[in-house]
């Protein structure tokens, strides 16, 4: 379980901070919504750990995750476009999630695996700048099946799709969750996005998260 317990924060300024508290649990995709400005990305920014709270834990599976720095976090992001390398292939993009100290051999057979996982076998010698937005999104997954973190972030991830892809996309993301036990948070403002796909569901409303 992740579990958020009344995290502040403050911009410099800002006289009400935001207080977040939240669980989210394996294998389900836990929705955030709210107005725009309301605070979405600052919460996923603090799950992150790209800005640290005044007060407050967080923990996975009972171990406290703020004093860990962003990048050994077992945390992986994907935002709504922009995710990926254009120069590199599909391949080299995917294979930065491998870890440090990978051989070639195994690297390409676990590239391949993946790929193969988000839907793309074949698609290694891709160049990123001939693919679609949705195939770019499954690289993006690709690689984040290789970085192989419990933590999966997701900041309007559909939303640069048109309808019949986002609907695929989405898919993958339930699907991929429940087969790996991913903490999923979904930020994301289309109410169909979240019905099809969160198990739970938190507003933010006046700087803290409300349970739908
Ligand atoms: N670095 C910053 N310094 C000061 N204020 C900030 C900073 N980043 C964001 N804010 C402010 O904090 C508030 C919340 O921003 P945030 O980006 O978290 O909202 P959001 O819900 O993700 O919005 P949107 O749906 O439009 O992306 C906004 O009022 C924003 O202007």
């Amino acid at each position: 379980m992740l579990r958020a317990d009344d995290l502040v924060f403050a911009y410099p300024g800002q006289t009400r901070p935001y207080r977040f508290t939240l669980e989210a649990e394996p294998g389900v995709v836990t929705a955030i919504s709210g107005a725009s400005g309301s605070g979405k990305s600052t919460l996923l920014d603090l799950l992150a750990g790209f800005i640290l709270p005044t007060s407050g834990s967080l923990s996975l599976d009972g171990v406290g995750l703020l004093p860990l720095p962003p990048e050994t976090r077992p945390v992986s992001l994907l935002l709504q476009a922009d995710n990926l390398f254009e120069h590199l292939s599909a391949e080299d993009n995917a294979a930065l999630g491998l870890p440090r100290g990978t051989s070639r051999d195994e690297g390409r057979q676990k590239v391949a695996a993946a790929l193969s996982e988000v839907g793309l076998a074949g698609f290694e010698a891709k160049p990123t700048s001939t693919l679609s937005g949705g195939q770019k999104q499954r690289v993006a997954l690709a690689r984040t099946l290789l970085r192989n973190r419990p933590v999966l972030l997701l900041d309007e991830p559909f939303s640069a799709l048109d309808d019949e892809t986002r609907k695929t996309t989405r898919d993958l993301v339930g699907e991929l969750t429940r087969r790996h036990g991913w903490h999923t948070i979904l930020v994301s403002h289309h109410a169909d996005d979240i019905a099809a796909l969160a198990g739970r569901h938190y507003r933010i409303i006046d700087g803290g998260l409300e349970r739908v």
